[in-house]
């Protein structure tokens, strides 16, 4: 069953804009432009785009804080403005702009009066509050108030004041956004064992790519309020016809580089000691095997193709081969 059910979803806005030195005149921007989008239950979507895309006033249609201008919305088969109290049960929602703890108390507090607005059985609330204590490392600092905490600290407590009603789904903008390395692979980590669990259908955006990769089997990318790419990572990698390289340092360098089938050469560096070499239909074995029996090899390394790059051309709206994050363009040099 699809918990997220939208269609030819749409936002505008209507906004002053200055229009000679003393007039303004008002203008329609559409923020939303048209997206229709089905997420199945246990899915983990990555919801990015460009800065102004339209990321932040699709899920707040989605929880129903604003008003869709056209189109149809279903989160857990309601509609999100109308039924907002009985949705706000069955989602939980973590902004990284915005707090839902109380600020004087410290986060233990603010989570037995999560409890009581949201009716929690304590057997139940005990035990969400378990988990979330074990694998976000809560203790160290459930007792101090809210004001007092780090950034990781608070989106620690963020999600799980989130996740303790046992939402069925759960909305994420930017939940990593200036967290340091440790709260950013812990948050990351929480998100992947939910995740694993299977029952909590996760929307996260986000303009780590990091987190999408870690994170999201399915990447719906927007801009301009429409869905330009909906699939995997890797089916973006094919659009964009990325490719994993074998880069290969050589004792010697050769004559002549070698010819390999699947795997034309793109670039010969460090005087010849460097051949760098495309994946497309050989496998790394066979790439490696072929180069072993004609050069003696120092090292060899496989660099994944980077998704920055692919994002990057994405919204820019370019299509065609990549130029990858070596900067490898296609043509030895
Ligand atoms: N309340 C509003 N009034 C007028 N325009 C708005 C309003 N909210 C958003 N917009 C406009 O709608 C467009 C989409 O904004 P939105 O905040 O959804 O983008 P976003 O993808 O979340 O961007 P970012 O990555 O920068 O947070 C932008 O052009 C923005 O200026």
């Amino acid at each position: 069953m699809n918990v997220i059910d939208v269609r030819d979803l749409r936002k505008e806005f209507t906004v002053r804009v200055k229009a000679g030195r003393l007039r303004r005149e008002k203008r329609t921007v559409a923020a939303v432009a048209g997206v229709d989008l089905r997420v199945e239950r246990g899915e983990l979507l990555g919801y990015i785009g460009p800065n102004g895309a339209g990321k932040s006033t699709t899920l707040k249609m989605l929880t129903g804080v604003l008003t869709p201008t056209s189109g149809q919305v279903r989160v857990c088969g309601l509609r999100p403005v109308p039924e907002r109290t009985r949705l706000a049960l069955r989602v939980g929602v973590v902004f990284g702009q915005r707090s839902q703890l109380w600020w004087d108390l410290p986060l233990r507090e603010s989570f037995d009066l999560l409890r009581h607005v949201y009716r929690v059985p304590a057997a139940a609330h005990a035990a969400r509050l378990r988990r979330c204590r074990d694998l976000l490392d809560l203790d160290a600092f459930a007792d101090i108030p809210v004001r007092q905490l780090s950034l990781g600290q608070r989106m620690r407590g963020e999600l799980t004041a989130a996740l303790l009603h046992g939402p069925e789904v759960l909305f994420l903008d930017e939940p990593t956004i200036g967290l340091d390395v440790v709260s950013r692979q812990a948050v990351r980590g929480f998100l992947a064992e939910l995740g694993r669990a299977g029952d909590t259908t996760l929307v996260l955006t986000t303009h780590d790519l990091a987190d999408i990769e870690r994170l999201c089997p399915r990447l719906v990318v927007i801009d301009h309020g429409r869905v330009v790419h909906d699939g995997s990572i890797a089916a973006l990698h094919d659009r964009y016809g990325s490719r994993r390289l074998v880069v290969a340092d050589l004792d010697t360098a050769l004559p002549q580089p070698p010819e390999l089938p699947g795997a034309p050469l793109l670039r010969v560096e460090a005087d010849g000691h460097r051949l760098v070499f495309a994946l497309e239909s050989a496998g790394v074995a066979d790439v490696v095997a072929a180069l072993a029996g004609r050069a003696a090899l120092r090292d060899v390394s496989i660099v994944e193709p980077d998704i920055e790059d692919v994002v990057a051309r994405l919204y820019a709206g370019k299509e065609g081969p990549l130029v990858n994050a070596s900067g490898i363009a296609g043509a030895p040099s």
